[in-house]
């Protein structure tokens, strides 16, 4: 092959679109192009972005190849990045031009800062001194620089008394550098100390982080017993060794109180990552994360994409939370590809949970993860004493929902000035309305799900699609006045009765669908940590990893609420969501208590929750996977097949079924002949059938689930099984889920 000369080369460029190949350009001499550059190319009549993905020199004749335009002023995406990239895309399905866009997406905006203008006094004096210019000369004194807003403000004046002074020459204006994203992280600012099995610990976490490899630990401490501050010094170590730590959790848009305690560990708060940070922020972090200016992010699912230029650590706080995967357009599991990517990075991982995964248990007791374990709260602090309220014997009066011990309990605790969290799955007033007269029921127009009412909004909304009508005063079917019912609790019909029982107590419900957004369940969260409510009233949103020290009672409404789903992680979800609820009683100076109201007080979850016996639960549940041979023992994927009309999907579905059928063993896979016993090395293709929400927004649902032993290529069947059945038309939608965790 014969150079051009001058450097000419071809570049293979991926763009951020459903795509999975990558296009050719010619880059032309003078521009210099490596893999990992953002490029702007021709396709078709528009400009494109693209990121450089190979680059070969160009072979003598190079037909009529378009040319690159131009290199933006970017950081590259480095190899390690792009070899993520590539292999989530493998693993998922997913074209890897969509595996480009969850990494690119936020640095569209990633222009460098301009630099800023600062003022200072030049020692001449205005020649009409005003008392105004007077008091800026004076606040301006001594040689300090000042953005002019911040000027404006400490010497309150308008901008335009500044500018007069700079035309006179009184004040002066310099550029400097633009301010920093994030400001520097101290290591050692607030090292604490650290109880004994704390500092064991974290001691290995640090000589991890040290060592610069892959390491990857479970970190499990029950409720409260300081993983925070052991996993503060893991990230401690990698800003002493002047890498890059990323700390992934699920609700970070509503927890100041975690940024607190971060800057009170290390001098400064991370740089926040989630979907409230503006898109200008969020290109300055890319980019900052990129350049090394950035050493801690702290963020959602979505930070997992940011391009770090020396990653020691990530950790994933709460990694048995069902949040970190995400179904929409790519569908990935941020906890594994966390892990993943600490692997091409060579990074320490820490999975931190009181409450860990089967999966990830079971990696930690086959020695694929180290396990450190905190079995005690910090400080010496008692566990909350647990007890249930058989609701066959001991229930409240019809159309009530606290039981007349949980209300005692509820009241003592308010008499003696601590707090009660009332909690309770469900949001909205009631998930059912239904006609007395005629049993009409309101369901959603678009999906296979009643209408839940919400007495907030004035509304019946759809929880699937969010389509939301108007309560009417008759009923739609029979149009009998005033004879719709409400059947069942959501919170807000708990805060009803709450109120009822008792009238003077502070009460707050906290339901991510009021107004307001984040930013006022960041302050409400912020208010109940005060102790500025005595009963808080909420959903799985007040589990999560939140620290209310006045808290001391909470009563959990309906613990068999998720027992009875039929999904294969009932039991592991219930159990995870109680204990993390029941964990919130007693952080502080005062031991607390739970109540958990229950129809089956023997079922295994309850008892294993009554009993604080995690360790029998967990041997009973992934003996229970093992037989069955569900993850991790065996492998999973779903394909949602959708389409306007269900006969469509469905026969779209078991063409699917059939190519799957058709497929020659390979060495590696090997599908399960129809109706016979299946051999343990062979690939289970089960349906398809009615997807249990059969229509969502309007399109009609059928799945296909795939159950693979460990041992075979379940991606490269999945691929070949694809590519054998029918093309996606008229309208018919094919979605791969590996490793579902929703079966709905
Ligand atoms: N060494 C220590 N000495 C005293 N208090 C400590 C110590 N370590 C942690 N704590 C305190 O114990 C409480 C619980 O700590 P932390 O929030 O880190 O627990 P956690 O294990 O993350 O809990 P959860 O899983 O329930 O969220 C906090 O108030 C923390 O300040
Ligand atoms: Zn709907």
């Amino acid at each position: 092959m014969s150079d051009t000369g001058g450097g000419a080369k071809i570049v293979e460029v991926l763009l951020p679109v459903a795509v999975d190949q990558t296009y050719s350009y010619f880059a032309p001499p003078g521009l210099d192009l490596a893999p990992g550059d953002s490029v702007k190319v021709p396709l078709g009549a528009r400009d494109a972005y693209g990121v450089v993905w190979e680059a070969a020199p160009a072979p003598a004749a190079i037909g009529n190849l378009k040319s690159v335009i131009s290199r933006y002023d970017r950081p590259p995406l480095s190899q390690r990045m792009r070899d993520f990239l590539d292999w989530l895309a493998r693993w998922t399905l997913t074209p890897r031009g969509m595996a480009l866009r969850l990494a690119t997406r936020a640095a569209e905006d990633a222009a460098p800062d301009a630099p800023r203008l600062l003022y200072r006094t030049t020692g001449k004096q205005p020649q009409r001194p005003t008392q105004t210019r007077a008091r800026v000369l004076k606040t301006a004194e001594g040689g300090m620089t000042f953005a002019k807003k911040a000027l404006m403000e400490a010497a309150s004046c308008s901008g335009g008394v500044i500018d007069a002074l700079v035309d006179e020459g009184a004040l002066e204006t310099v550029t400097a550098p633009p301010a920093p994203v994030a400001e520097p992280l101290d290591a050692l600012f607030g090292a604490p100390r650290l109880e004994p099995r704390q500092a064991e610990a974290a001691e290995a976490l640090r000589e991890a982080v040290f060592a610069r490899g892959y390491r990857p630990f479970l970190l499990e401490g029950v409720t409260g017993s300081g993983k925070t501050e052991v996993y503060f010094e893991a990230i401690a170590a990698a800003l002493q060794n002047g890498g890059q730590a990323l700390v992934m959790m699920p609700e970070i848009a509503l927890t100041k109180q975690f940024l607190e305690r971060f800057a009170a560990r290390f001098g400064a708060p991370p740089a926040e990552w989630h979907s409230g940070v503006t898109p200008r922020r969020r290109a300055r972090i890319w980019r900052a994360a990129a350049e090394g200016e950035v050493k801690v992010v702290v963020g959602a699912r979505s930070a997992l994409f940011l391009p770090f230029c020396d990653l020691r650590l990530i950790v994933v706080d709460e990694e048995h939370e069902g949040a970190y995967k995400q179904d929409e357009v790519v569908s990935y599991h941020a906890r594994d590809m966390a892990v993943v990517r600490a692997r091409i990075e060579q990074a320490a991982i820490v999975l931190a949970s009181a409450t860990p995964s089967i999966e990830t248990r079971v990696n930690a007791a086959s020695g694929r993860y180290v396990r450190l374990h905190l079995d005690a709260r910090a400080g010496a602090r008692p566990m909350p004493a647990l007890d249930a309220i058989d609701m066959r014997v001991a229930g409240p009066d019809k159309h009530r929902w606290i039981a007349p011990r949980l209300a005692m309990a509820v009241g003592e605790t308010v008499a003696r000035g601590e707090q009660a969290l009332l909690f309770l799955n469900r949001r909205g007033y009631a998930p059912l309305t239904l006609c007395r007269h005629c049993g009409h029921r309101f369901r959603c127009r678009n999906c296979d799900a009643w209408l839940v009412e919400h007495r907030f909004r004035r509304a019946l909304v759809c929880h699937h699609c969010g389509h939301m009508e108007r309560r009417p005063d008759a009923c739609p079917e029979c149009e009998a006045e005033d004879s719709l019912t409400a059947c069942g609790p959501g919170v807000e019909r708990l805060a009803e009765e709450a109120a009822m029982l008792f009238p003077d107590a502070r009460t707050l419900v906290l339901s991510s669908d009021f107004p307001g957004g984040a930013e006022r369940l960041r302050r409400e969260i912020e208010e109940i940590a005060s102790g500025a409510f005595d009963i808080v009233i909420g959903t799985q949103l007040v589990a999560k990893g939140h620290n209310f020290p006045y808290l001391t009672l909470v009563g959990v409404v309906d613990a068999d609420l998720g027992l009875g789903s039929g999904d294969p992680r009932a039991a592991e979800r219930t159990f995870q969501l109680l204990a993390q609820v029941t964990g919130r009683a007693g952080r502080g100076d005062k031991p607390g208590r739970a109540l958990l109201q229950t129809f089956q007080p023997e079922h295994p979850v309850i008892r294993a929750l009554l009993s604080g016996d995690a360790e029998a639960f967990y041997a009973q549940e992934i003996a229970l996977r093992e037989r069955a041979g569900l993850p991790p023992f065996g492998r999973l994927a779903a394909l949602i097949v959708s389409a306007k009309e269900s006969a469509l999907a469905e026969s779209h579905a078991r063409a699917l079924a059939r190519a799957a059928q058709s497929l020659p063993p390979t060495p590696r896979y090997r599908v399960a002949a129809l109706g016979g016993l299946p051999e343990e090395n062979e690939i289970l293709v089960l349906g398809p059938a009615e997807a249990p929400i059969a229509l969502v927004r309007g399109r009609f649902r059928w799945r296909l689930l795939i159950k693979a032993p460990r041992s075979a290529d379940l991606q490269g069947f999945l691929r070949d099984m694809l590519a054998a059945g029918p093309k996606e038309r008229g309208g018919v939608r094919v979605q791969v889920d590996v490793d579902p965790q929703s079966f709905l």
